[in-house]
């Protein structure tokens, strides 16, 4: 099966507030990032505030344009897309955004609201608009009548759902929840979540989800994708890095969510300090300064992204010693192309020495 969405070293640089000042380099949002989306899953992106998840899924959406690496929509290069090319794409690459108060204009009715990629795109009729927005309606379970109302007359999460009836207005194949359900009440948020995926299965939608509510993550997703300042650490799917994460960060942030695994948070180290300013990361391992683990290599070196059976990837330099005790884990063989980076990263250590 080949991906629906996939990007290739992908990087985003956001300039810093004054262009003119040399050393002001802006902060890399996402620095070299390589994913897969398989049709119909939901891959889920984690990690903390600022560590670029919301960046990642924009690009990959091409809302956001790269700085450098590619972007693949169904196997087409679609970095450089413009014009027409990119209006369809807009069509079929669709976004929930977290904020359902500020996502809506306040000053259009539903019917305008959810009706507006149909006249846009489709240029249907007044009548055939009308009939397709109460057909989306009561698909996110509002009654049709609601149409000539106003955002401000609805809860949060109705708002939340006219905003996921404008998103499918425009026949998506892939969707983006950028936290779509963390403004909601945590009773609401469930109704949400149960509504996403009930129209995944029911319009075989691919979802990228962008959230720090590990229970929805949970939940949702088929695979996970935990980032950390800009780059992915850890690949997986739910169960694997819920059950056995194999990065230490990933394991602080299992454990930092105590209530997901009672008892065993308290054998991983609880993730200790703040995220390191984006704007100037740490050299070597990014998550070096807040791992228990960390060596001088750690400090000095990048770790290589190591891709192990089923899929399942890994970007530490002592993950193995770290979870020596696993026995579930078995290596595929080693690419070509990891190879060539684990040579050149023992050459450097021998410079080093
Ligand atoms: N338009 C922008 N201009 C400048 N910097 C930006 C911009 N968008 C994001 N950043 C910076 O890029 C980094 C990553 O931001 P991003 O929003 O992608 O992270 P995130 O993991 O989604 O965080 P959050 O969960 O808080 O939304 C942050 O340091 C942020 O300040």
């Amino acid at each position: 099966m080949k991906p629906i969405s996939e990007c290739r070293d992908l990087s985003k640089t956001f300039a810093g507030p004054n262009r003119l000042f040399k050393r002001n380099r802006g902060v890399t949002a996402v620095d070299r990032v390589s994913l897969q989306v398989m049709p119909g899953e939901t891959l889920a992106i984690v990690g903390e505030s600022g560590s670029g998840k919301s960046t990642l899924g924009r690009l990959m959406l091409r809302l956001l344009a790269a700085s450098a690496g590619d972007v693949f929509y169904q196997g087409e290069s679609i970095t450089d897309a413009s014009g027409a090319r990119l209006n369809q794409l807009r069509r079929e690459l669709q976004i929930i955004f977290q904020d359902p108060f500020a996502s809506l204009n306040p000053r259009m009715t539903v019917q305008q609201i959810v009706g507006e990629p149909l006249w846009l795109h489709e240029k249907l009729s007044r009548e055939a608009r009308h009939a397709r927005v109460a057909e989306l309606l009561r698909t996110v379970g509002l009654p049709a009548a609601w149409a000539e109302r106003y955002p401000h007359e609805f809860s949060g999460g109705q708002r939340q759902r006219i905003g996921i009836a404008r998103a499918l207005a425009s026949q998506p194949k892939l969707l983006l929840g950028d936290e779509p359900v963390s403004a909601l009440d945590v009773s609401v948020q469930a109704q949400v979540v149960n509504l996403l995926e009930s129209l995944k299965q029911q319009f075989g939608l691919t979802m990228i989800i962008v959230a720090h509510g590990l229970a929805v993550i949970r939940h949702m997703s088929d695979r996970v994708a935990v980032m950390y300042l800009g780059q992915i650490v850890e690949v997986a799917t739910v169960d694997e890095i819920f059950d056995a994460p194999l990065h230490p960060y990933t394991q602080a942030l299992i454990a930092s969510a105590p209530q997901m695994q009672p008892g065993v948070s308290r054998q991983i180290p609880m993730l200790q300090g703040d995220l390191p300013n984006p704007a100037n990361p740490p050299s070597g391992c990014r998550f070096h300064t807040r791992c228990p683990w960390a060596t001088a290599d750690c400090r000095q070196f990048e770790p290589i992204n190591q891709v192990l059976s089923g899929g399942r990837q890994i970007a530490c330099h002592r993950w193995q010693e770290i979870n020596r005790d696993r026995s579930v884990i078995t290596i595929a063989p080693p690419s070509a192309a990891f190879l060539r980076r684990r040579a050149l990263f023992e050459q450097a250590v021998k410079q080093q020495a």
